[in-house]
């Protein structure tokens, strides 16, 4: 459905896609998972037809999108990373006015947004600047979806939105799933890839791993340790000084650190540290410590 081959975008010195490949499947969910700066707004760009790449070649649903970016248009619904709506509109009338840019009346397609737009109803009549996060996210979804796309494009929908809306936003994308879209959805939170039927793991304009979460996890072979403690930095400086230690990096309220092989006796090594800790035990990898190993501990 959306093809990228040996797709390359500079700005000046900056090569913020080097020479990227992605495929992403008619119906799929597909997560472009990376740190900022990475290069995913870029790459959405070029998809909306906004950028055009240096060298390589796009197409989406077969068509070129150089050459064909009308019709292109057409078939994407694409919700941009920045609040992208008009704060001084209001809710209804920024509805209305991404039906007008589509030649759409709102009543055609209301059955695709109502689960979404419904939420936010209540509030028509307040300016879209004095929503809060989640309802804001919630009114650029439905004037994304508001013309009936085909694919939907989502530049971090979710960064800076509470826990709640979060969870709310991606049962609404399986619901969109349910009902044929394609979907490709960037996002800085690991723990949103296991939501993805496929992810990409990018990272400084590189594509650097393609596949489903489980699959790309399960490719994790070192020995993979969680430990608890309140001195969190002298732990991690120990760790990282220990030549058992491939990787040490704290993640939530804990560390996480990978061994170069099998150890008997972590625990004695831990002890010798002398500093106290209150938990520690073996961890399967999540896709965060597959970043992190990849970036050797650099990817906040
Ligand atoms: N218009 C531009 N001019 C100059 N440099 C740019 C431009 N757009 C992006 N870049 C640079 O290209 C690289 C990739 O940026 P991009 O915005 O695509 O990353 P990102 O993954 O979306 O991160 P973020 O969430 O921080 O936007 C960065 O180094 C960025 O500074």
């Amino acid at each position: 459905m959306i093809a990228l081959r040996n797709v390359t975008k500079s700005f000046g010195e900056i090569l913020a896609l080097k020479s990227i490949n992605l495929s992403v499947c008619k119906g799929k969910l597909h997560g472009l998972i990376g740190p900022d700066g990475a290069g995913k707004t870029t790459l959405f760009r070029i998809l909306t037809t906004l950028y055009l790449p240096d060298s390589g070649h796009v197409t989406i649903d077969g068509m070129d999108v150089v050459k064909s970016y009308k019709k292109i248009r057409r078939i994407l619904g694409y919700m941009p990373g920045k609040f992208s709506l008009y704060p001084d509109l209001t809710v209804e009338e920024n509805l209305k006015f991404f039906a007008a840019v589509f030649n759409v009346r709102i009543e055609e397609n209301y059955e695709l947004i109502r689960p979404i737009y419904s939420q936010i109803e209540p509030f028509k009549k307040r300016r879209a600047g004095a929503l809060s996060g989640g309802m804001k996210q919630k009114l650029a979804l439905s004037c994304a979806l508001i013309h009936k796309p085909e694919i939907l494009l989502l530049d971090e929908p979710t960064t800076g939105v509470d826990a709640v809306s979060r969870r709310e936003f991606w049962n609404m994308l399986d619901h969109l799933i349910s009902l044929g879209l394609t979907i490709l959805v960037s996002t800085p939170y690991m723990d949103e890839a296991a939501r993805c039927h496929k992810i990409s793991l990018i990272h400084e304009g590189d594509i650097f791993k393609t596949g489903s979460p489980h699959m790309i996890v399960k490719a994790f072979h070192r020995p993979l340790y969680s430990l608890k403690t309140a001195h969190r930095l002298h732990m991690l400086t120990y760790l990282r000084k220990r030549e058992e230690v491939y990787l040490a990096y704290p993640s939530g309220q804990s560390i996480h650190f990978s061994l170069h092989q099998s150890q008997k006796n972590i625990e004695k090594i831990i002890q010798s540290s002398g500093i106290s800790y209150t938990h520690l035990s073996p961890k399967p990898a999540d896709i965060e410590d597959f970043f992190m190993e990849r970036m050797g501990g650099h990817a906040e």
